[in-house]
């Protein structure tokens, strides 16, 4: 199936387990904290459920990869070319704090690269999306679609970081950017800033998980941007500790 169709089905799936994230968002929701103290509640596990479903259907023979699952052995993994990576609720943090930046993600990574991606902000009510060679969008709060683009270069750099993981050396990087302006957001959100032109760059010197970018990296490259590793090669997808090297996420 081409990109292009997979696309209106993926949103459906994602828009699903938003409304869903969304409710329980605005219910006296409890924490639990899984075994690396990181916090999980029941919206994470019921959008991660509708996910799985929706993508089981679309694509039977595709396997999935999401944080709130345990994954499948490296040894299977390794021999995986095609696989959903999935964040159920990234910035579950946001999500706790009621701060309303958390993200619902779903990538498709082929031979490691992220080439379809949707991001939906339950909170935010706002949607990203875009796919290799199809370009990218957003869908606003009102209900408008349009077409995204990373911004044109500038001399001042509009400088996107962790709402929660913002450490020295992240602080350390920004500094070096010479004159710019800070803007904190939570979650995946940071890549969709730089897709839509409203942020130019986004340093992560800290860790992230392959499902807490795959999603917002494919829109940001199909929006015309790029995320590099500190060695300026591609971050790639697929490894097997599912953890990422630090990057840069910028509009080029
Ligand atoms: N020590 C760590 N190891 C791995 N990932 C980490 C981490 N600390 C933070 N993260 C990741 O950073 C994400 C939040 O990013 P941000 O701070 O930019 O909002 C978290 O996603 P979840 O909220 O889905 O768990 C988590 O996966
Ligand atoms: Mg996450």
């Amino acid at each position: 199936m081409h990109y292009r169709d997979l696309l209106p089905e993926v949103l459906a799936i994602a828009d699903a387990a938003s409304e869903k994230v969304f409710n329980i968002y605005l219910t006296d929701f409890k924490v639990d904290y899984k075994a690396d103290n990181s916090p999980v509640t029941v919206a994470d596990l019921a959008s991660h459920q509708i996910i799985v479903d929706g993508l089981r259907r679309i694509s039977r023979d595709i396997p999935i990869l999401s944080e709130e699952a345990a994954s499948e052995p490296w040894s299977t993994r390794q021999h995986w070319h095609r696989f959903w990576l999935v964040d159920p609720v990234d910035g579950t943090k946001e999500f706790t704090s009621r701060s309303g930046e958390f993200t619902v993600n779903i990538a498709l990574i082929e031979d490691g690269e992220p080439v379809l991606g949707v991001v939906t902000a339950p909170a935010l009510k706002e949607a990203f999306w875009g796919a290799k060679g199809e370009g990218a969008w957003k869908r606003d709060r009102t209900g408008h679609i349009h077409r995204i683009r990373v911004a044109v270069p500038r001399d001042s750099k509009r400088v996107v970081a962790s709402k929660s993981h913002l450490n020295p050396e992240t602080r350390q990087f920004i500094d070096t950017l010479g004159e710019h302006q800070l803007v904190q957001a939570g979650s995946s959100l940071k890549f969709c800033r730089i897709a839509e032109g409203h942020a130019d760059i986004y340093p992560r010197l800290g860790p992230t998980c392959e499902w807490d970018t795959g999603a917002a990296h494919a829109i940001l490259l199909a929006a015309g941007g790029k995320v590099d590793t500190l060695d300026g090669k591609p971050l790639r997808y697929g490894k097997e500790d599912v953890l990422n090297p630090h990057f840069v996420a910028s509009s080029k």
